[in-house]
């Protein structure tokens, strides 16, 4: 079996939202695919309205395979600390054609604001491993976790591009949809990330090669590409308005500046994914202000390196849970 699914950016692609049907008539909600966190949940109508600012709801009482898991909740709280919390239900979910009719799908009865004032995000699809799924008295898991033994290959790929729609597929790898080869590099689940070591980085095409082994996380769920400090330094030292300001909580530079480097990230063997320098610089600071935030910021507040959506919209990655390994490839 195997699925595709087309992903949409938000603005300044900010998150990535796909179609995801559930229930029986199906309900249609667009999700945020995290491989950050591993819980499937949902805006509902279990919901307060005080606590819904035009989501679309899942309602469990008007789908015909629901079934709630009776003594059953789930608490999620995220590295920005914003959360959701309520109760958890099995029915049938379907992603880019490929259906898992025992999903467990956790119903929110309460979000926090960050949540409710995201208006085109009707909940998350936790992609990670299963063991960090919230689920008490017992965890869940995950889409990809129910749907991998009936899949042709035990992966699912994610190819985000810039300002336009993308892919998420499950179970094959469209060899269309990158150029060169695919560099495999072993993932530690231990705790529940989707964690790989890169051999190191170069700032610009003319740079040298830096060996230092970065840990870290390939996670769609977040925004920027958080790097070790060192890392940001040998950035920004060759964009020369950068500066770091505390008050907009981390590094800026002019919009204009044209000195904004290409990115390159080691992936093993010689290999490198290039990011343009253009997907570095994220938004205006503030509105009509001529500085623009990083899009490369300091990991030092996380305590590892996130490959964020910066990076991934510059690869193609596959996700290999059957062998427990990330691919990467340029596209
Ligand atoms: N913080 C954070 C975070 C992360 N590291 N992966 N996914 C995250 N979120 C998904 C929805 C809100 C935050």
């Amino acid at each position: 079996d195997r699925g595709s699914v087309q992903n949409t950016p938000k603005s300044y692609d900010v998150e990535y939202l796909m179609p995801v049907s559930i229930g029986t008539p199906s309900q249609q909600l667009n999700l945020d695919l995290d491989t950050g966190s591993s819980d499937l949940w949902v805006f509902s109508t279990l919901l307060k309205e005080s606590m819904v600012n035009g989501q679309t709801l899942y309602d469990p009482n008007a789908s015909t395979t629901a079934d709630k898991m009776e003594g059953y909740t789930w608490k999620i709280t995220y590295g920005d600390q914003s959360y959701s919390s309520g109760d958890v239900y099995i029915d049938t979910v379907t992603i880019g054609d490929l259906t898992v009719s025992t999903q467990a799908v956790e119903a929110a009865k309460e979000v926090s604001e960050e949540f409710t004032a995201d208006s085109d995000n009707d909940g998350l699809v936790g992609l990670g491993f299963g063991i960090i799924n919230t689920a008490k008295p017992y965890k869940q898991k995950t889409f990809f976790e129910k749907a991998m033994p009936g899949l042709d290959s035990p992966v699912f790929t994610a190819d985000l591009k810039a300002g336009a729609p993308g892919r998420y597929n499950f179970g094959y790898i469209d060899d269309g949809a990158y150029s060169g080869n695919i560099t495999y590099v072993p993932v530690n689940s231990t705790d529940g990330f989707w964690r790989w070591v890169s051999p190191g980085f170069q700032v610009g095409s003319t740079g040298s090669f830096n060996s230092t082994r970065i840990h870290g996380i390939a996670d769609t769920g977040t925004t920027l590409l958080l790097l070790p400090d060192g890392v940001c330094e040998a950035f920004y030292s060759q964009i020369a308005s950068a500066e770091y300001e505390p008050s907009q909580g981390g590094y800026t530079f002019e919009c204009d500046d044209s000195t904004i480097p290409d990115f390159y990230f080691g992936t093993g063997n010689g290999q490198m994914i290039r990011i343009p320098g253009s997907y570095l610089s994220y938004s205006k600071t503030d509105t009509g202000s001529s500085r623009c935030f990083g899009g490369m910021q300091s990991d030092s507040g996380v305590g590892f390196t996130i490959w964020g959506d910066i990076a991934l919209k510059a690869a193609f990655v596959v996700f290999d849970q059957g062998n427990e390994q990330l691919g990467w490839a340029e596209k």
